[in-house]
């Protein structure tokens, strides 16, 4: 048996040639780049990429080495492509994207709708984010939300999209992925909340609690130091309140926003109850129109992948490739299509910045029904 070293120095030889190779690929990469900016032909051309796969692996034997030669070629194609789409923004072929961008929201004058009743969470982002004199009104589902922008009947919604304790609301991703409808911007509203009752309420009157299942069990720790109390779950927090006060009874407390509290006129017995001190939950501004604020920072977008091994490492290389900074990614089951999957991807940047540009065209070569949701 060979030496170590004598072994290793075949290894140098051969590698020497596959560097030179490799080298020698990506000059006529850049030539066939040049060809297509060009003439105006796409990078990615899946075809021809399949049936060289298909070709390098009938030239090797053996499963092991097919599959190898298979994973090495995805990478050096995947370089390949890289390298096409720089040329293209060095010659300023990136296109325009159909999203215009605009200096500020009318947040004055817009009409606003959002889901629940008076005294809602997203009640309060709204006021949060388009001032406390908003003209807003309210919906009874998420979905009437997004109609009610598709439709025009409103400029804008606030829709919950992820709690910090409690994660995504996963219906919100359906929706925006159903709807032609965009995200302009996003608030983020820590949740604190109160037990309020009837004015003059003392804690020893109290005998049932109700609220939304999620604000009972984000006030677990605190309703277990009062176990005799009933737990009761009703739709909304601020229905919660509404019927504490309808009822007129001190045996009766809810589980509410100090905001709620004071809509529904009830006193804050116990403020701050929640278990966790940081809770918060972003909230995004959506409306019907591709626009961007000129200083948006973040990008949400969504994607459909092929059902092959390696197919998201391999569109994920474009936020490497381009310096960009991923922020979070959900998947949802493709519907109709079972285990198929679509992706949804937050990302840093602006629509205006080449790098972002340049991620956008190699994701929508190489991914199914794309869709940008919005820069924000
Ligand atoms: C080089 C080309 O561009 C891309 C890269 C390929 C490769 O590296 O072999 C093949 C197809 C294209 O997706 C080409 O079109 O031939």
């Amino acid at each position: 048996m060979a030496e170590l070293a004598q072994l290793r120095e075949e290894l140098d030889r051969i590698d020497d040639q596959i560097a030179k190779l490799y080298e020698e690929r990506m000059r006529v990469c850049g030539e066939v780049g040049e060809y297509k900016v060009k003439n105006g032909r796409k990078v990615f051309d899946r075809q021809r990429e399949n049936d060289k796969l298909a070709d390098v692996a009938s030239k090797v034997s053996g499963d092991f080495n097919k599959k190898g030669i298979q994973e090495l070629y995805q990478q050096l194609m995947s370089m390949s492509r890289k390298l096409q789409y720089q040329q293209l923004v060095e010659a300023g072929a990136l296109g325009r994207l159909p999203f215009i961008r605009i200096s500020d929201l009318d947040r004055q004058n817009a009409r606003v709708v959002f889901q629940g009743t008076e005294g809602a969470y997203s009640q309060a982002a709204m006021k949060q984010f388009f001032g406390e004199n908003v003209n807003g009104f309210h919906v009874r589902t998420f979905r009437e939300a997004m109609e009610a922008i598709e439709e025009g009947a409103a400029d804008y919604a606030v829709l919950p999209i992820e709690n910090s304790t409690a994660g995504p609301v996963i219906e919100m991703y359906d929706l925006l992925d159903e709807f032609e409808n965009y995200i302009v911007a996003e608030t983020i509203l820590p949740i604190v909340h109160t037990l309020s009752g009837l004015p003059g309420t003392e804690l020893s009157d109290i005998k049932r609690v109700y609220s939304k299942t999620e604000a009972l069990m984000q006030t677990a720790d605190f309703l277990d130091s009062h176990s005799d109390w009933q737990r009761i779950s009703v739709v909304n927090t601020a229905i919660a309140a509404k019927k504490v006060l309808d009822d007129n009874d001190r045996t009766q407390a809810a589980v509410c926003s100090a905001y709620a509290a004071k809509v529904h006129g009830l006193s804050v017995l116990v403020d701050e109850i929640n278990d966790a001190e940081d809770n918060s939950t972003r909230f995004i501004v959506v409306t019907n129109q591709k626009v961007f604020l000129e200083n948006a920072s973040k990008i949400s977008i969504r994607f459909e992948l092929p059902h092959r091994s390696g197919s998201l490492y391999s569109v994920l290389s474009h936020f490497i490739y381009n310096d960009l900074n991923m922020t979070k990614i959900e998947s949802r089951p493709v519907k109709g299509r079972p285990w198929e999957y679509c992706f949804f991807v937050d990302f840093e940047g602006n629509l205006e910045e080449p790098a972002v540009k340049n991620a956008i065209r190699g994701l929508r070569e190489e991914t199914q029904n794309m869709k940008i949701l919005g820069n924000y």
